[in-house]
């Protein structure tokens, strides 16, 4: 996939359409989803205001000294909102690869509200667990929050295309997404003052665990790289204006395989191009409610043959691949 055929969907376009039409974007959706699972959604309404202000509350908190970013960090290792600075996760561990940890700190927060009825204790205690929120900058909890709606908002209306491209009917995932348990991530990959030991990336090779991510890496920047369908790393172009978006793990198991949950990482920056460059992206990773079992779908499957996968529990799986992560170091 060379940088000017990174596949752009116009979502405004897709909203405004009629059945025919609908069906016949969702099916350049199913394709690009078969292929890498990774496009760009420009025409998406999301305010520009939402987007300045978490960008400019991010960028502050970041600049903040250690022991200032401390106070908002983790409690314990596996805990998964607050801070989390460097050295605490290597994301290639969710798939079995022992890598040293990521160059990255990240600042986390999850669902903005509790469910009614909601008793769980492992949900409680993992994704409903409380933000620790940072004392400054001002302001930054409610650009975040703002942030995070808009992209609970936003993951609703994608799981739409993918309910079409897949020949359901248009609100098949609502239910399954009505109570999502969703996880911002706001990233800053450093400026690398010390070479990188053998193996070490800004994030190691992994694919994302939920239904959706949508990625916002800061204008301009580069080295998100994916794993095109010839099996060579092929760089994700920034898209102005819009967002880049990738499936998880569990859409694949929904389609059983018949879309990818396609391997990337962030690379360290080439020491021709100043091995200082700072990077920072902001990642919404959409999660099915706790509870809902994602199973495969009997569209995706041969009458008669058996899926390949296990059905799973959302939270559960989130759960598992996230401890996954956590570093020695961490906590
Ligand atoms: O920072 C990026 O561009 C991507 C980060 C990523 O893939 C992740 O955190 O899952
Ligand atoms: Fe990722």
């Amino acid at each position: 996939m060379s940088s000017q055929s990174f596949p752009v969907f116009d979502l405004g376009a897709f909203e405004a359409a009629g059945v025919d039409e609908k069906k016949r974007l969702g099916a350049t959706v199913d394709a690009i989803c078969r292929s890498t699972g990774f496009l760009a959604i420009a025409n998406h309404g999301v305010g520009e205001d939402v987007i300045a202000g978490i960008w400019e509350k991010a960028r502050a908190f970041f600049d903040q000294s250690p022991d200032e970013k401390q106070g908002a960090k983790a409690p314990f290792p596996g805990y998964p909102y607050g801070y989390l600075g460097p050295g605490t996760e290597a994301l290639a561990k969710s798939r079995n690869v022992d890598t040293p940890p990521d160059l990255k700190e990240s600042f986390n927060g999850g669902p903005l509200a509790v469910p009614r009825g909601m008793v769980d204790p492992e949900a409680l205690g993992f994704c409903y667990a409380a933000t620790i929120w940072p004392e400054k900058p001002e302001g930054f909890a409610d650009a975040w929050k703002a942030y995070y709606r808009s992209m609970e908002e936003l993951a609703s209306r994608i799981m739409r295309v993918f309910a079409v491209g897949l020949g359901l009917e248009e609100h098949f995932f609502d239910r399954y997404v009505d109570a999502p348990i969703s996880a911002l991530r706001a990233l800053n990959y450093p400026e690398q003052t010390v070479a990188p030991q053998p193996g070490q990336l800004r994030a190691g090779v992994h694919t994302d665990y939920g239904s959706l991510t949508i990625l916002l890496p800061e204008p301009g920047s580069k080295g998100l790289e994916i794993v095109a369908p010839d099996g060579s790393w092929t760089a994700v172009p920034p898209v102005p204006g819009a967002f880049v978006i990738n499936i998880g793990d569990l859409m694949a198991l929904w389609t059983n395989d018949r879309w990818v949950s396609t391997m990337h990482r962030v690379v360290n920056p080439p020491p021709e191009e100043g091995g200082m460059k700072r990077r920072q992206s902001l990642a919404f990773f959409h999660q099915p409610n706790w509870s809902a079992e994602i199973a495969c779908l009997p569209s995706c499957v041969e009458p008669g043959a058996a899926p390949k996968y296990e059905p799973v529990l959302s939270g559960p799986y989130l759960m598992g691949k996230f401890k996954s992560t956590v570093t020695a170091k961490a906590g």
